[in-house]
């Protein structure tokens, strides 16, 4: 199926009975393909969406009846009108990502308004320059530590590229939404209410994505969440997609983050990368919590001697050096890699174990950052 076959389908689609044709009216976005799912958007004016509502589901079944097609997900946007930042119309379900979402702030002059994420004190994002490094696992560990230490403790997988959460927390049921709403409960796991995009889109969905549509997936599933299902969050941890381009930037700048922890190896390339993520959160002045050391070293179960196979200590050195906190050293360790990938995080499954003690410090070293993050960041400049 190329996009011209699913043009040609769409032109026989007709706005209205005896109408002009979907494609001709102008309605349809650009086309994404791949894999057998098809994405695209209506766009429509804003006071018709829901009687356009039908349509979209029309689409959505055509395109889907198509050979070859095993997925289409056909949203409404709202037409823009001059000087209007209204975006959709309808928002769509969270696994209905906008194909036309907004552009990324920086080019569009002033910053957008933050999102207003309702029954959530504080959003902690959890970041790293790239991927592989351990974020996702020091994201669960940090989150059930912070519960432990007492917190009402929520977690959202926005690594669109790769959501791992609900194998982390060992979820398997989908979400449902909250009654005669488009609210999303989230999965309550270990104790900690969870979301993930993972949870709600099929596992090749996620490839066709775009960078805009990330963020318009990401603001939803913050948004349309009923996060204080079970009482108000004091802490949202965000496992953010790794690297620091547009979305991270474009997310940086439309959720209220309290702050941000980033999590390193100690290679010098991952080094250089956390440079960079920290030079982007601090042009949108997002409280640096600190960095976290991941793999930082292996302790030999049977000889009990300790291994900086990743050349240890890099990550201590750049946070004093750029005067941010250094919130500690997770050493490589089989238990921790065994447990996560398995689904039983070693902070809930062992608390007891030296390795759930380091997560129980840095939590108590994040909550204490947040208390005080209002204070200006530490000025960072790099030669
Ligand atoms: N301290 C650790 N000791 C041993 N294994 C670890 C440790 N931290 C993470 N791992 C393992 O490393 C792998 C990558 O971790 P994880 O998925 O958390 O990384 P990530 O940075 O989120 O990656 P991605 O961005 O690709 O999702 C996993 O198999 C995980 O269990």
């Amino acid at each position: 199926m190329t996009k011209d076959d699913i043009l040609e389908k769409l032109k026989r689609i007709p706005v209205r009975p005896g109408a002009q044709d979907i494609v001709s009216a102008g309605l349809v976005s650009d086309i994404f393909i791949k894999d057998g799912s098809v994405m695209f958007s209506l766009t429509v004016p804003a006071e018709e969406a829901q009687a356009m509502e039908p349509l979209r589901q029309l689409v959505e079944k055509e395109i889907k009846s198509l050979p070859g097609i095993e997925k289409a997900m056909v949203a409404l946007t709202a037409e823009r009108k001059a000087g209007d930042r209204a975006q959709a119309a309808t928002p769509p379900h969270p696994s209905q990502p906008r194909p036309q979402p907004p552009k990324a702030p920086a080019q569009r002059g002033a910053p957008p308004a933050k999102l207003d994420v309702k029954g959530v004190k504080h959003i902690v994002a959890v970041s790293s320059a790239k991927g592989g490094v351990g974020k996702s696992t020091t994201a669960v560990n940090l989150a059930l530590a912070l519960k432990a230490n007492g917190l009402k403790v929520g977690i959202l997988d926005a690594d669109i590229y790769g959501p791992s959460i609900p194998r982390l927390l060992n979820i398997k049921e989908k979400p449902t939404t909250v009654e005669g709403t488009r609210i999303l409960q989230p999965i309550m796991a270990y104790g900690i209410a969870a979301m993930s995009i993972g949870l709600l889109v099929e596992e090749d969905a996620p490839m066709i994505w775009r960078g805009p549509m990330v963020v318009s997936a990401l603001t939803q599933m913050l948004r349309d969440v009923a996060w204080n299902m079970e009482g108000d969050l004091d802490v949202l941890v965000v496992d953010m997609p790794p690297g620091t381009g547009d979305i991270q930037l474009t997310m940086a700048q439309q959720v209220p983050l309290s702050g941000s922890v980033i999590v390193s190896t100690p290679q010098d390339l991952a080094l250089l990368d956390a440079r960079k993520g920290i030079a982007m959160f601090k042009k949108v002045s997002i409280p640096i919590l600190g960095i976290v050391e991941n793999m930082s070293y292996f302790l030999c179960p049977s000889c009990g001697e300790k291994h900086d196979i990743f050349g240890h200590g890099g990550a201590r050195e750049t946070a004093e050096k750029i005067g941010i906190p250094f919130l500690g050293e997770i050493p490589l360790y089989m238990d921790i890699r065994e447990r996560s990938d398995s689904g039983c995080p070693i902070v809930a499954t062992e608390p007891d174990d030296p390795h759930s003690a380091i997560y129980l410090q840095l939590a108590k070293d994040v909550a204490q950052g947040l208390q005080t993050s209002s204070r200006p960041a530490p000025k960072i400049t790099f030669e």
